[in-house]
């Protein structure tokens, strides 16, 4: 059975200002995980730590840093938060305030950077199938960097950027040919899969080449993004190696490239089974350590170096809250009793369990979950059986309506991947600070809803 372990047993599971209260209540940010107390209607809500936040990209600010000082000046080590992984103007002003860059894949997270303060240079925008409007975007804003994905794009993003009367800021996201990542559907750099240019085949070098070539942009550096939720660095290690030997073959040809992405990826545990993922300085100091290393034997100077760690920065600071609506105790084929806990919510606010079998695990969030405790199944609400959060949470067998549950490690690609199936509501991103709560992104509404169906949004 699957249970969850309480913040002072596995701090790295929980936001760093959780803690029991003398009453059993789990409180974040010294507010009481309890509807009345939050402020809010029963129902999902992601309850985000902000100061777990500030403090975890200040810290992978500061080993990036530390690892690539080179003892005469700033080497200029860059972190990018990868949005995608959940994104609200919020969000945005807290990072950058701490000097983190943003990172976007789409129109929206796009705009939503630029139009919540950052600054344009510390932008970057991905995509394998960006559009017109994207690009038109990205160059009349001037963001630091476009990472491109394919040859025909370096053509129309010269001819935007010459009609602006400028030249583009590219990167080449290359395919270096290594397999990670915790599901094949978030494993990036393998041949086989539509994202970046093949290093193996050449064309990530004859990007590079074109784009040296064409008037209206320029190369700033090559780029590498192996997966997603990757325990063990060694694949970032090869991907490094990999990317560093083309640099220095465009070097050798007289082409400069002065800065290297590694990209994100960079894994955390969900459930106490799970070993932690690699810290901030263990990631910084091992990718130091093998582009210095590359460098030397390459005989090229070390590049600026940036990253883009999207969950590693925010899973674990956000907890998931569902208030119990039913129980009911099932027989299984094995004569076996599980026991069944529908929540208001499910596979709309967290798609990750369906889509890659995702483990997570489960408390009480409003008393101590003591006592005697029975294997149970965490289920949402939805029209389909799939729809299982958690499939063998242990849970205490006088678990009721009323209950709140807690489902840690959830601000990753949980809201950010939320769907309106069943016309469910997307849940709020509750920001908890200093006994106070606001919201960062406030519930949806059914007005929200409705206000797309051109028959009843007039009404
Ligand atoms: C290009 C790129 N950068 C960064 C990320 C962030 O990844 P993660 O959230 O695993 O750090 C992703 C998602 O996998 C990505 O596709
Ligand atoms: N959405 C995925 C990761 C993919 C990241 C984007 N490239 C997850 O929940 O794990």
């Amino acid at each position: 059975m699957n249970a969850c372990p309480e913040p002072h047993e596995r701090p790295d599971l929980w936001p760093t200002t959780t803690r029991r209260g003398a009453d059993g209540v789990l409180q974040i940010g010294a507010v009481p995980l309890s509807w009345d107390r939050l402020g809010i209607e029963p129902g999902p809500v992601v309850i985000a730590d902000s100061a777990a936040i500030a403090g975890r990209a200040a810290v992978w600010q500061m080993a990036m840093d530390e690892a690539f000082w080179d003892g005469y000046g700033m080497n200029g080590a860059r972190v990018y938060y990868a949005g995608k992984a959940l994104l609200c103007a919020a969000l945005v002003k807290e990072l950058t305030a701490i000097g983190l860059g943003i990172d976007t894949a789409s129109l929206g997270e796009l705009t939503l950077a630029l139009r919540a303060g950052a600054n344009p240079a510390g932008v970057g925008l991905h995509g394998n199938a960006k559009t017109d409007a994207e690009l038109e975007l990205a160059v009349s804003a001037g963001i630091g960097r476009i990472i491109i994905d394919s040859l025909p794009e370096i053509d129309r993003i010269a001819a935007i950027a010459r009609a602006h009367n400028t030249s583009a800021p590219l990167m080449v996201r290359v395919t270096t040919g290594v397999h990670a990542g915790g599901h094949d559907f978030i494993a990036t750099a393998h041949e086989d899969q539509k994202f970046g240019l093949s290093l193996a085949t050449g064309v990530a070098r004859a990007a590079a080449e074109k784009i040296a070539a064409t008037p209206g942009v320029h190369l700033i550096g090559l780029h590498s993004h192996i997966g997603s939720q990757i325990m063990d660095l060694a694949g970032f290690e090869v991907a490094a190696r990999a990317l560093l030997t083309l640099r220095r073959d465009l070097i050798a040809a007289g082409i400069s490239v002065d800065e290297v992405d590694l990209g994100g990826g960079y894994g955390v545990a969900y459930t106490g089974v799970d070993a932690p993922g690699p810290s901030q300085k263990l990631v910084a100091d091992t990718l130091a350590a093998v582009v210095r290393t590359a460098c030397a034997e390459l005989d090229t100077p070390v590049p600026v170096v940036s990253i883009e760690p999207g969950r590693s920065i925010i899973a674990p600071t956000c907890v998931s809250l569902y208030p119990v609506i039913a129980t009911k105790d099932v027989t299984t084929e094995s004569g076996q009793i599980r026991r069944y806990i529908a929540v208001d919510g499910g596979m709309s606010d967290n798609i990750r369990p369906v889509l890659y079998n995702a483990s997570y695990s489960a408390t009480l969030a409003n008393r101590l979950p003591g006592g005697a405790t029975v294997s149970s199944r965490i289920v949402g609400k939805h029209c389909e059986s799939g729809d299982i959060l958690i499939p063998d949470a242990e849970l205490p067998s006088d678990i009721t309506p009323g209950d709140i549950i807690a489902i840690p490690v959830t601000g990753a690609y949980g809201r950010a991947m939320a769907s309106n199936y069943n016309m469910a509501l997307r849940p709020g991103v509750l920001a908890l600070a200093d006994g106070a709560a606001s919201w960062w992104l406030r519930p949806e509404t059914l007005a929200d809803l409705f206000a797309l169906d051109t028959q009843l949004s007039e009404t």
